[in-house]
């Protein structure tokens, strides 16, 4: 039973009065609406909160103030030896270090490390699957961890996170050498359908407080540059509180599915005759021009909402550690946030070690892949060629940086995937009952290489972290089904069958089709 001072008394509280009831979790009180025959009849009294209250003024009520127990502020990345003071407060607007480096969210750890590893591992696995304000998120049940000064007044959620991580059961058996510990992190199955969605909720809940009362900044919108998955985050988080969106696309070179999205939220969408390194100068330009605030993971606020998803996995295996997890690399925020996410658990003891980190890349924007190759001697950006992955079709990545510390803290390992083998590794993923991104393909690619060197164990417990979800890439399955990629086997394509509406071809089609003509 939750005392009030126990981590789950946050789930603690009465309809009428502010006060917690210090014996009566919400757990316990919905059971018995299901089961007790006295307290069948669910009525407004027998809610946690009043019917004219909202989750919102709910948490207000409950907890008026934030915790200011806790804290952080930007630090330049890596840290300034010769002035080790630079710091900036998060409510500044400010994304690069007086040297012109990146920055990077530093939270007092001595204030954390003040409870114990299993106080915080209680208090978040008591938050999963909850409707409370604003911890019904996955990202805001670890709000300590996250932003830990904002109030929930100012969170702007659409209670993000908490993703399956699905056991691919058959991809391992049949196609890995009976791998039987092998996981996806279907990062992409989400709100706006990518892992944009983890950082955004922080980064406009962020611009949601420095634009309202008191601090009401003079902001006029929220701008990025994008391949897809940013701008559609940007756009409905934006679209949520009612702050302008301005998005900055590549002509031609993302999806239909990800383009409607912005239009569709009411974005300022302009298209633009570049790739997505060409919007990224210019975004830069014209927030640096206007108080427009920059919504790439340039800006450090979106990665501390991205390590979410890596704490979600220590979580989801009830706080074991896995031994490799795989993401996809394209501007390089990503693999940062995977670190920082384990990296904060190790050190405040939920976790005893991190796991070891691969950062996948096409082979067509592979400028990661090039430097770990060169022995991380020398970083040369490159013009990024067409490929399937276009969310990651990136030549001069914002992190690169942060990357090589992520890999290099890790043991980490850059591998590439070439057009083929990513769409094949998509595919064959699709044939076990997933609908994959080419993304993720190129971290399955990198999987199915890794195992064949034998670098990965076929008992290693591994992770795919995948970042989209394949239906905002539909046309690049069309296109593979088809079997009209030049140069393109397709091994796995499975088009439909055209036949005549008789049974006579209905029946010769399936003898065909199904046992080799055995039926
Ligand atoms: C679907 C998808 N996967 C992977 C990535 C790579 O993430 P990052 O840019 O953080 O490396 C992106 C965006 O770049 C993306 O949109
Ligand atoms: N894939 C991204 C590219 C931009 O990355 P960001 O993390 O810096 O915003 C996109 O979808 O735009």
């Amino acid at each position: 039973m939750a005392s009030a001072t126990s981590p789950l008394s946050f789930l603690i509280s009465h309809p009428q009065s502010s006060k917690p009831i210090p014996s009566l979790p919400l757990l316990k009180r919905s059971r018995l609406h299901c089961t007790s025959s006295s307290t069948t009849a669910v009525s407004a009294k027998h809610h946690r909160r009043p019917a004219e209250e909202n989750i919102r003024q709910e948490a207000l009520r409950l907890h008026p103030d934030c915790d200011s127990k806790y804290s952080a502020w930007y630090e330049p990345f890596p840290l300034n030896e010769e002035d080790p003071k630079e710091k900036y407060s998060l409510d500044e607007v400010v994304y690069r270090s007086k040297s012109g480096g990146l920055l990077d969210v530093k939270h007092d750890m001595e204030a954390l490390g003040q409870r114990s590893g299993s106080y915080w591992r209680e208090l978040f696995d008591s938050r999963v699957g909850h409707t409370a304000w604003p911890y019904g998120s996955g990202v805001w049940s670890k709000k300590e961890f996250v932003l830990p000064c904002i109030s929930s007044d100012e969170i702007v959620s659409l209670f993000e996170g908490n993703s399956n991580l699905f056991w691919a059961e058959r991809l391992g058996k049949e196609h890995l050498d009976g791998m039987p510990d092998l996981w996806v992190k279907h990062c992409g199955i989400s709100h706006t359908g990518s892992f944009k969605d983890l950082g955004m909720t922080v980064l406009v809940s962020q611009v949601n407080r420095l634009m309202k009362q008191p601090m009401g900044r003079s902001i006029i919108g929220v701008g990025c540059a994008s391949t897809g998955d940013t701008s559609a985050a940007l756009s409905a988080y934006c679209a949520a509180a009612g702050i302008p969106a301005i998005v900055f696309l590549p002509a031609d070179r993302i999806s239909i599915a990800q383009l409607i999205q912005p239009v569709s939220n009411g974005a300022t969408v302009l298209s633009l005759d570049t790739d997505f390194d060409g919007c990224m100068r210019l975004i830069r330009e014209v927030t640096a021009e206007l108080p427009i605030y920059l919504a790439n993971s340039l800006n450090s606020l979106r990665l501390e909402g991205q390590k979410t998803a890596a704490i979600e996995i220590l979580q989801q295996f009830d706080w074991e550690v896995p031994d490799w997890v795989i993401v996809p690399g394209g501007n390089l925020g990503n693999i940062y946030a995977f670190y920082k996410g384990f990296e904060m658990c190790r050190a405040l003891g939920l976790v005893d070690r991190v796991p070891r980190l691969v950062c996948a890349q096409a082979t067509n924007a592979n400028p990661l892949y090039r430097y770990y190759k060169s022995g991380w001697k020398e970083f040369n950006p490159i013009t990024a060629e067409t490929t399937f992955a276009s969310a990651i079709q990136i030549g001069d990545p914002v992190s690169i940086d942060r990357a090589v510390f992520a890999l290099k803290a890790t043991n980490g390992i850059v591998e590439e995937a070439t057009e083929e083998e990513l769409m094949d590794a998509m595919s064959l993923a699709d044939r076990t009952g997933m609908f994959a991104c080419p993304h993720t393909g190129v971290a399955l690619a990198a999987l199915f290489k890794l195992r064949a060197s034998n670098v990965i164990g076929v008992n290693d417990r591994t992770v795919v972290v995948s970042t989209a979800h394949g239906l905002k890439f539909a046309q690049s399955k069309v296109d593979y089904h088809s079997g009209t990629i030049a140069d393109m086997a397709c091994r796995y394509k499975n088009p439909p069958i055209s036949v005549k509406a008789n049974f006579g071809a209905i029946m010769d089609a399936l003898k065909k089709s199904l046992n080799n003509g055995k039926i």
